[in-house]
């Protein structure tokens, strides 16, 4: 990447999460200079279905998109990337939407990630133990895409899926919509469509679950081109979308990422030089990049595959190029605690108490912590309320789509009160579920020594106080707290070119493209035997250490007996739902 003073160039990011669209502008230091959030409409038309419009979504892009490059010389505007979440887009055959519901309305034509209608799909698929699902941890999620296919062809097979043209997860659908380029991301159909970096797609799996029609015309439906992320796609940006988007027509276009491995890529190689962790003489993968959103999504990088029962992967190159990458997840994590605290008969005095003081309802709450927990650490408060936070199933590392949520020790009262212990035991319980999420990445192989946090809940003190404390591990935060829209914006810094360019390298014996997003791979080859050392300095560059969280050991010990309790918590609900089967 340029440094100096050379003339700025400028570069867009577009982050699509589940609940807004984010746009960055980004100077070639990495450097954001204008952000824009627009929000983006949800349906929730029956219990577990949870459905997006295209049209919606791009329609927001477009609103934030032409908010940061206002007065900008849009010539100096070089690149556009995208990063979304992994929900299901859904053409017929001149790419116009089609409906994935029962009610025919095309507008909704988004099956989004968290959506959880495809549950006998998805047993049937796991009950076949194909060969790839051991590559998805030996269990597919029922948010992954070939479940929500199966359903579409199985409930809505002649007002969708005969008329269906295309099926795009969403970030390539955006990059779609930006070139007329159907080429795929080797991020999203990697982790997400079980396509493989190495053998490409397997027959076999498509047709032993019963999706045998997408073989047909070499995957033209689900993609049959497939680009690492940050590639230049075609001849960049259509004159129509860069009329949409208030951008240059012909600038180059990344293929994207999905959106827990943009925030991954942007924090994960943050130089961590002078603050005291023990990350800092040690190799990348003793990092876990912790995306913390609506949901949450851990990822831990490794030089060789590590199969984790119960957490995604492992996939090869699908974040940092080179490396192997594990998943873990849990499907709702900032929607939780949204549900506790704004299900709670308080909720209201909390939202009149908060505006009132010109706060959010969490910095509201967190104060109120401070002022009930008197000379006791906060954490404490919830000695005798805990909670499980499977209420929208395990991702991992149970993998369990069955569990479902608890809280123990309430009590008559429902004051405000009561409402900020509860939302302090759901913030713990989500901490703990880290927790049990890192000792699954341990002792199959992984060696985590720091936690490094992104995403909106990563704004909220308490929550990484709490998984710094729970889980006995530092904290990292970005000093750009956008680090999701850096990482986006890098990929189309990396398309553009203005980047070394793009490498390949030979990974012992197999070519293998890496990713271009990572600008700089400077490869120092020791000797011929030994394994190629890179140093990729583009990550270094792109975070900053913007403050670091030690967790207070001498609360330990409270932890660990309320983690043993949360452990006690799903092994009751087992018992409960076993005598309940039984006669
Ligand atoms: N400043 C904040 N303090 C506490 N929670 C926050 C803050 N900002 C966002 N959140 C929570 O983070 C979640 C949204 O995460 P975010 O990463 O912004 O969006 P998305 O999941 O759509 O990518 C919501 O549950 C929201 O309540
Ligand atoms: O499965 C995913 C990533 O692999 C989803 O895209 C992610 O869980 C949703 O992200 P967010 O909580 O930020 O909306």
């Amino acid at each position: 990447m340029p440094g100096g003073n050379e003339p700025r160039s400028y570069y867009v990011g577009m982050d699509v999460g589940t609940g807004s669209v984010r746009a960055a502008l980004v100077d070639q230091r990495g450097t954001l200079l204008a952000f824009a959030d627009q929000p983006i409409n949800q349906w929730e038309p029956q219990f577990n279905h949870h459905e997006q419009s295209s049209e919606d979504i791009w329609a927001a892009c477009c609103v934030v998109s032409k908010k940061v490059v206002q007065g900008v010389n849009l010539h100096q505007i070089r690149g556009l990337g995208f990063d979304a979440t992994c929900s299901l887009v859904v053409l017929d055959k001149q790419f116009r939407p089609l409906p994935v519901n029962p009610e025919g309305d095309s507008r909704r034509n988004i099956i989004m990630w968290l959506d959880h209608r495809a549950v006998s799909q998805v047993h049937r698929i796991n009950e076949t133990k194909h060969s790839v699902l051991q590559y998805v941890g030996g269990v597919m999620s029922v948010e992954m895409q070939a479940p929500k296919l199966l359903w579409l062809k199985e409930n809505l097979r002649e007002t969708c899926w005969d008329k269906a043209g295309h099926f795009f997860d969403l970030p390539d659908f955006l990059s779609w919509k930006a070139t007329g380029v159907t080429a795929r991301s080797l991020c999203s159909l990697v982790c997400k469509w079980t396509y493989s970096a190495e053998k490409g797609w397997d027959d076999s799996f498509w047709k032993m679950v019963g999706l045998e029609d997408l073989v047909t015309d070499n995957y033209s439906k689900i993609g049959n081109q497939v680009l690492p992320p940050g590639a230049s796609l075609g001849s960049g940006l259509t004159p129509e979308a860069a009329k949409d988007l208030g951008l240059p027509p012909g600038i180059a276009v990344a293929a994207s990422l999905i959106d827990a491995h943009a925030g991954g890529l942007g924090v994960i190689g943050a130089d961590v030089k002078g603050h005291g962790l023990a990350c800092e003489g040690q190799p990348v993968t003793s990092r876990l990049a912790v995306i913390c959103g609506t949901s949450s999504c851990h990822m831990g990088i490794s030089k060789n595959p590590i199969f984790v029962p119960g957490v995604w992967g492992p996939y090869f190159s699908a974040m940092v190029p080179g490396f192997w990458l594990n998943e873990g997840g849990q499907s709702v994590t900032g929607k939780l605690i949204d549900h506790m605290v704004q299900g709670h008969a308080a909720f209201p005095e909390l939202q009149a108490k908060a505006t009132a003081r010109g706060q959010s309802v969490y910095a509201y709450l967190n104060s109120h912590l401070d002022l009930i927990k008197k000379a006791q650490p906060v954490g404490f408060l919830t000695v005798d309320l805990h909670v499980w936070p499977d209420f929208h199933g395990n991702r991992s590392p149970l993998a369990d789509l069955t569990l479902k949520g608890m809280v123990t020790g309430l009590k008559l009262s429902q004051d405000l009160d009561d409402l900020a212990i509860l939302y302090l035991a759901t913030v713990q319980a989500i901490a703990f579920g880290t927790r049990l999420i890192i000792e699954a990445m341990e002792s199959a192989g992984h060696s985590i020594s720091t936690l490094f946090l992104c995403g909106g809940l990563s704004k909220n003190p308490l929550f990484v106080q709490m998984h710094a404390d729970i889980t006995g591990l530092p904290v990292v935060l970005s000093q750009e707290v956008e680090s999701v829209l850096v990482g986006a914006a890098v990929l189309g810094a990396c398309a553009s070119g203005d980047f070394a360019s793009v490498q390949v390298l030979r990974l012992s014996s197999k070519q293998t493209y890496l990713p271009a997003y990572v600008a700089y791979i400077l490869v120092r080859t020791k000797d011929e035997e030994t394994e190629k050392e890179y140093k990729l300095e583009a990550m270094a560059k792109m975070s900053k250490v913007g403050k670091v969280v030690f967790p207070r050991h001498e609360d330990k010990r409270y932890y660990d007996k309320k983690y043993q309790v949360f452990l006690k918590l799903v092994e009751h609900q087992k018992e409960y739902a076993a005598i309940m089967k039984g006669d």
